[in-house]
């Protein structure tokens, strides 16, 4: 059973693989991304593929597979880089790596948020450069969560940890939107399920942690930013093309939200000259949700599981149903 792994992952990731009997691995064993030329090489003729989120697994990666491949194991619990269509129709088999980062996301999200409404990296800054000159009342203030709304776009797994999370800092409401209304997991928090419209007004923090599909794709834009409030702060964990970056800058450089902490963003990485990055209101981070050592640890394992699973023909530890 022939295999390609698109990066070097975790060591314990790995041992499953060549532990397991028959399993031959090829590996681009680098901290970097494949090369396209390399993936399309690597990957031909092989019956698995363990690929990230950063590797586009498109029509031209299946067809350089040929029909002998039979599953993908994505280290990740996004998927939107994976053409799930076609590989439908191939019949190939797909693995993810859902809950098991959970907690991290959520941890990151929350340490996120505190970190732009309290202007965290600007107060540093001050430290450093000699900004800081005396204790001063009206210096370096900004919003917190105490008796405050926040608003969580996507209350799936990490949306509910995150809210789990914040509701100790005094959160006074929360409120949800998504594809549907989720009584049952919206009780825990008392959370309110209303239109994307109605949270951008009243929420004092909006969360993103939805995934990237066609109907969230742009969903925070203009509109959606112009309808907040001048005081609001907007964090994404989720994916940066729910965002409409050219919206998010304007409505930050006039002041139309206080501050927006990123952790995902169109293009990764995001060029070093962006305009976002001029902004002293927001926070950007490198896509560092899951970054713990035994996340990334517990990720790598659960991904060559599932690979194994699908390669044997049994029942994988978390398969996407296509
Ligand atoms: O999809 C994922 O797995 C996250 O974005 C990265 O941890």
């Amino acid at each position: 059973m022939a295999v390609f792994v698109t990066r070097r992952i975790p060591a314990e990731g790995l041992r499953v693989l060549s532990q397991a009997g028959g399993c031959r691995v090829q590996q681009w064993d680098s901290e970097e991304p494949v090369p396209r030329a390399e993936l399309l090489a690597g990957v031909a003729g092989k019956r698995g593929l363990l690929c990230l989120l950063s590797d586009r697994i498109d029509r031209e990666v299946l067809d350089a597979a040929g029909p002998g491949l039979k599953v993908i194991s994505t280290m990740s619990v996004g998927f939107d880089h994976l053409a799930l269509e076609e590989i439908k129709k191939r019949g190939i088999r797909v693995g993810y790596t859902p809950d098991v980062l959970t907690d991290a996301t959520a941890e990151l999200s929350v340490a996120l948020l505190l970190a732009a409404c309290r202007r965290l990296p600007e107060a540093v800054e001050q430290v450093k450069n000699g900004g800081w000159t005396t204790w001063k009342p009206l210096w370096m203030c900004g919003y917190g969560l105490s008796d405050s709304t926040v608003g969580i776009i996507g209350l799936g797994r990490i949306g509910q940890a995150v809210a789990r999370r914040l509701k100790p800092f005094g959160v006074k409401k929360f409120l949800y939107t998504g594809s549907c209304p989720k009584p049952e997991t919206a009780a825990e928090f008392e959370a309110e399920f209303v239109p994307l419209m109605r949270l951008a007004e009243e929420s004092d923090f909006v969360v993103v942690t939805c995934a990237l599909t066609p109907a969230t794709q742009g969903m925070c834009n203009r509109d959606f930013f112009g309808r907040m409030k001048k005081t609001s702060v907007f964090v994404n964990t989720s994916r940066g093309a729910v965002v409409n970056q050219e919206d998010l800058y304007d409505a930050l450089a006039h002041g139309q939200i206080a501050a927006a902490g990123l952790d995902v963003t169109t293009p990764e990485p995001l060029p070093t000259d962006h305009p976002l990055l001029s902004l002293k209101n927001c926070v950007i981070l490198p896509h560092v949700g899951s970054a713990t050592y035994a996340t990334r640890s517990t990720m790598a394992v659960l991904a060559a599981k599932n690979l194994l699973a699908g390669l044997r023909g049994e029942p994988m530890p978390h398969e996407l149903l296509l």
